[in-house]
């Protein structure tokens, strides 16, 4: 078994293995001559386009996952809402969730209808991955992170309308994440049926949430997904950011492993998250913007917090910025490797 799936699975292996979020993308030369020639979403969509960008970060790297390469609003689209991709101004929802009403219109299609095209990438994915024994992740945005830019209409500092709709229209609400919730687990799990290996869950905006709030408005729509991504039987991540004072809720929610950020310590979140999952992170994404020693120190300081404890995924703590240096994104990759070797510890 790879590296990965023993970590998912807090099993020890030769080497800590290590992805990274947002691996495809644009910090890629050969992402961005794609992207030259197709929009995002056509790249998405087009299952033979999709799988050569999830392949680019292999290529170019020793990974020991690749993700499928796609995101997280195309679900919404399949929804009804009207998605576009600003350029300079990122994700749009031209018609946004905002009243009772506008939740009742939303459908929930299942995966095979409406996401066909990403499933179809999984299947040429793993056919390329097979040979090289690298699993592949598929994801999906959680329920709350999924409401944001479905109700905000896109990215959001305060995000009064999702908050207002959660504190105020608590029945519009539970509608809403009720939808969303079915959305997102059966798209996690027809992933995993199409072929995915693991699966993760992205509830990147979930620490805007009071932690009381979370539990109560958002914490059992979260498990429902992953219950239902569960079924599928292969290891879940539950990623979150500014997580601190919620993480019990997190790993309570469900998920074989759970994704951290920088704003914790990794053995504190260790220490709190307990026995029973492994854990992923935490690299602050602007460290591989530093000079190699200095970026080579914070990821040393990261692997010394998880030695000697089995089920650490090294990883950011959120996704890959747009024009971080390649060259200091490989000697991290063979430096995780390198530092946790079986042969370099008993050395
Ligand atoms: C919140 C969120 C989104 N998308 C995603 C999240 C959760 C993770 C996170 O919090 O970072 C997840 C995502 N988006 C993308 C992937 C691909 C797989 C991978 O390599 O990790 C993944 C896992 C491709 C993408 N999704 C997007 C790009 C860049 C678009 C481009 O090519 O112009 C890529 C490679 C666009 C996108 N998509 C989204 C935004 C806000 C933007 C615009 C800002 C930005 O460019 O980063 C929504």
């Amino acid at each position: 078994m790879s590296r990965f799936l023993k970590a998912c699975r807090r099993e020890a292996s030769d080497a800590t293995p290590i992805w990274l979020m947002r691996q495809a993308g644009r910090y890629m030369v050969e992402y961005r001559t794609l992207r030259e020639k197709y929009t995002i979403l056509e790249i998405i969509k087009t299952p033979e386009l999709a799988c050569e960008v999830t392949m680019q970060p292999i290529n170019a790297f020793d990974l020991d996952a690749a993700i499928i390469f796609a995101d997280i609003l195309p679900p919404l689209e399949g929804m009804g809402l009207e998605l576009e991709f600003v350029k300079g101004e990122g994700p749009v929802i031209h018609n946004p969730v905002r009243a009772a009403a506008d939740v009742e219109r939303l459908v929930v299609r299942p995966p095979q209808e409406a996401l066909s095209f990403t499933l179809e990438a999984i299947k040429l994915a793993r056919a390329e991955l097979d040979s090289r024994s690298i699993p592949l992740i598929g994801f999906s945005g959680a329920p709350f992170t999924l409401a944001s830019y479905a109700v905000e209409g896109g990215g959001s500092r305060n995000r009064q309308h999702v908050k207002g709709m959660m504190m105020g229209h608590p029945d519009a609400w539970h509608a809403l994440m009720t939808k969303l919730s079915e959305v997102a687990g059966h798209y996690l799990l027809a992933q995993a049926q199409a072929g995915a290996q693991a699966l993760q869950l992205f509830d990147s905006w979930v620490g805007e949430l009071s932690p009381d709030d979370y539990a109560q408005y958002v914490m059992p729509y979260s498990k429902r997904a992953l219950d239902i991504a569960k079924q599928a039987g292969v290891p879940v991540i539950h990623f979150g950011t500014n997580t601190n004072g919620m993480l019990h809720h997190i790993r309570d929610a469900g998920g074989d492993v759970i994704g951290v950020d920088w704003r914790i310590r990794l053995d504190d979140a260790w220490a709190q998250l307990g026995d029973s999952v492994a854990i992923q992170g935490n690299l602050d994404p602007v460290a591989l913007f530093a000079p190699w020693e200095a970026l080579k120190t914070r990821a040393q300081g990261i692997l010394d917090q998880a030695a000697g404890r089995p089920g650490h995924i090294f990883n950011l703590g959120h996704g890959i910025l747009p024009t971080t240096p390649v060259d200091n994104v490989r000697r991290l990759v063979d430096f995780v490797h390198e530092y946790t070797s079986s042969n370099a510890s008993k050395a």
